[in-house]
């Protein structure tokens, strides 16, 4: 018999990139799909891949939620701290599989992303295991990039910089971005006309555009376009960011490690759209050849593409522009450190909507109902 799946958060922008990857993958044949909204109740609901699939269904009926096998939620943490535990107190013995990050470091959850870690998804499903959520974005990314030196237990410590979307902080935020860019044109559109205008002229005008009072800023507070965000998510007692602290928790969770491999870093946003990159240092256990590294690295997973080290391979290859929309995870500037012989960096970029929210959760349905990864 066919899985009964709930779909809430859909809508969103999670959400309809999930849909658009199982839309495309034709998942849809293999459940039967409920959709929900919790603003939207009795509206017309969406249709996938030629099939329509009624109104949606109210998000926070437990009692409709309380029918179902499986939910698959893209909503975000306050529905599912408003809901999970509700659900679960109603003898709701279903399967639960999350995007949002409030679930995901208790112990009755697995973190997914199951070319790291399949065995233990399948190892906790073996063990009644019921709640399964997506791991933070630039985590994912970097283990995925990374898989090779993980899973060969090559590394000692690492330190992260990220420079990650403005796709991270929701659709808002984009919009936001796209503000700041269209202010900026509008307000020196006229300079640009001129080449032989002093283009330090120019940028000192941006600049009073950019800190001027109506200036676009209710999202980030302060102008992303033209400058950077050292910072992501709220302060934690050590002086971390929580997007920083996430780093080395959820990836060792992940990794299942008995001794926490050390992971630590800087979270910075910055005005690329819906991709995340990272530039790491890694001190590797071992002296290994370059060639080796790179083999290691290019060989763990088919999303992971090795990009050589020479520029002209880079600056094609190894930019958001060229990732996003994409499931590829690339890695390159892979070289040794003059630090040591077994000091590495390391650069990555991946779409932080893709492999970094929908693709685990959607395949983590795939893999409940008992459908063939592809
Ligand atoms: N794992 C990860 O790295 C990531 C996880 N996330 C998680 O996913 C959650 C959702 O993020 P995101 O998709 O960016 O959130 P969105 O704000 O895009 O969507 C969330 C919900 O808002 C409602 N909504 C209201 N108005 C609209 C509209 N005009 N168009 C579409 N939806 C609308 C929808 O719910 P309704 O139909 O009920 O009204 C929708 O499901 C986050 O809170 C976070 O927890 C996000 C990014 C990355
Ligand atoms: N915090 C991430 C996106 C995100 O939603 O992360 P999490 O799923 O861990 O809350 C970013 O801002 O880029």
């Amino acid at each position: 018999m066919r899985n009964s799946v709930g779909l809430v958060g859909w809508r969103g922008m999670v959400g309809s990139v999930l849909m658009e990857r199982m839309e495309k993958e034709n998942d849809f044949s293999s459940f039967n799909p409920v959709f929900f909204s919790t603003s939207q109740i009795h509206e017309e609901g969406p249709t996938f891949n030629g099939k329509y699939y009624g109104n949606l269904k109210n998000a926070y009926d437990i009692d409709i939620l309380k029918e179902l096998d499986i939910i698959v939620t893209c909503q975000g943490s306050e529905y599912t701290n408003k809901i999970y535990y509700k659900l679960r107190k109603s003898g709701w013995k279903g399967y639960w599989i999350d995007a949002a990050s409030y679930l995901r470091m208790k112990k009755e959850s697995v973190i997914v992303l199951d070319p790291i870690n399949l065995s233990a998804i399948h190892q906790a499903i073996d063990n009644n295991c019921k709640t399964f959520i997506g791991g933070n974005c630039t985590v994912s990314l970097m283990l995925l990039s990374l898989g090779g030196l993980f899973s060969k237990k090559l590394i000692d410590w690492m330190t992260v910089s990220t420079y990650q979307a403005a796709s991270g902080s929701g659709a808002s935020h984009m919009v936001e971005l796209l503000m700041q860019m269209n202010a900026v044109c509008k307000g020196i559109s006229s300079d640009l006309k001129n080449p032989a205008k002093s283009i330090l002229k120019i940028e000192k005008k941006i600049n009073k555009i950019s800190l001027s009072d109506g200036f676009p800023t209710n999202c980030f507070h302060v102008p992303l376009v033209g400058n950077l965000i050292p910072w992501i998510d709220v302060k934690t007692e050590d002086g971390r960011s929580k997007e920083e602290w996430k780093i080395q928790s959820e990836a060792n969770k992940i990794l299942l490690s008995k001794k926490n491999i050390p992971i630590d870093g800087l979270c910075v946003r910055i005005g690329s759209l819906r991709c995340h990159s990272q530039s790491f240092v890694i001190k590797l256990k071992k002296d290994i050849s370059l060639s080796e590294i790179e083999k290691i690295l290019s060989h763990h997973n088919r999303w992971t593409r090795l990009i050589p080290n020479d520029v002209d391979a880079t600056i094609k290859n190894l930019t958001p522009l060229s990732v996003t929309g994409t499931l590829f995870t690339p890695v390159g500037r892979v070289r040794k450190l003059n630090i040591g012989k077994k000091y590495i960096s390391a650069f990555t970029v991946g779409d932080q909507l893709l492999w970094g929210a929908a693709e685990p959760l959607r395949r983590m349905l795939k893999i409940l109902v008992n459908q063939k990864l592809d």
